[in-house]
């Protein structure tokens, strides 16, 4: 059974088909990279899968149900980690520390395990020092490896990575693929960087002019 599914899904922007007709389905364990030009809708695709995006047509699966409504992507969201292309759009609070104990704190955990968890995915990321650094004043690729960590810190059973590696210089960049390919997680990743996705991915589909093939 598949974790994530597209059927069938055409997505619209102004009255534009920005997905036509989309079907893919993530299986347990895989790493499906989706490559394709710039607005190609690839973080369109990611945002319809958590319901940020709705379809004008088709069904969105997950965990073994179709999901329409706000309830059942509420559901797919908490299971479901996002590292959104702009780690500014991730990242909004005061401190590192406060950032990555957010999601375990808005999962019901007490401040003191919230906080013990984010503290102890920033040592696991090696950023332990960054802890009570003001998120703003980081600099681009600190700020990624905490959107991460603060992703990785609600346990999800399924990861989306929007470009995960842009913007990043080459020891950020290894530093980042090499904590991902540490996760065993099953993961959709979009990426231009064909390194990464050749050492992350087990399976490629490409998106064009709003339709996914097979690479
Ligand atoms: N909020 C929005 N309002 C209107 N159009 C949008 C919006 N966000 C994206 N689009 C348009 O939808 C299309 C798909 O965008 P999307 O961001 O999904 O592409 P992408 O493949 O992720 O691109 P990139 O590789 O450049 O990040 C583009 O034409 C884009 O301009």
């Amino acid at each position: 059974m598949s974790l994530l599914a597209l059927e069938a899904v055409t997505v619209l922007r102004d009255a534009r088909p920005v997905l036509r007709e989309v079907s893919m389905a993530l299986g347990p364990g895989e790493r499906l990279a989706i490559t394709g030009g710039n607005g190609a809708g690839k973080s369109t695709l990611l945002r319809t899968l958590i319901g940020l995006e709705r379809p004008r047509a088709g069904r969105v699966l997950a965990f073994g149900a179709e999901r329409r409504d706000e309830a059942g992507f509420r559901e797919v969201r908490r299971r479901v980690g996002l590292l959104f292309q702009d780690a500014d759009d991730q990242l909004f609070s005061p401190t590192v520390l406060e950032d990555v104990a957010f999601g375990p704190l808005n999962l019901g955990l007490s401040r003191g395990a919230a906080e013990a968890v984010a503290r102890q995915r920033l040592e696991a990321f090696g950023i332990g020092g960054l802890g009570a650094r003001l998120t703003h004043r980081l600099s681009g690729g600190e700020k990624r490896l905490v959107a991460l960590a603060a992703v990785l810190a609600m346990d999800p059973e399924v990861l989306l990575l929007d470009e995960p590696t842009n913007a990043l210089d080459e020891a950020h960049a290894a530093q980042m693929a090499g904590l991902l390919d540490t996760l065993g997680c099953a993961m959709i990743l979009v990426s231009h960087d064909a390194s990464l996705v050749e050492r992350l991915a087990t399976r490629k589909l490409a998106l064009r002019d709003g339709c996914l093939t097979s690479v």
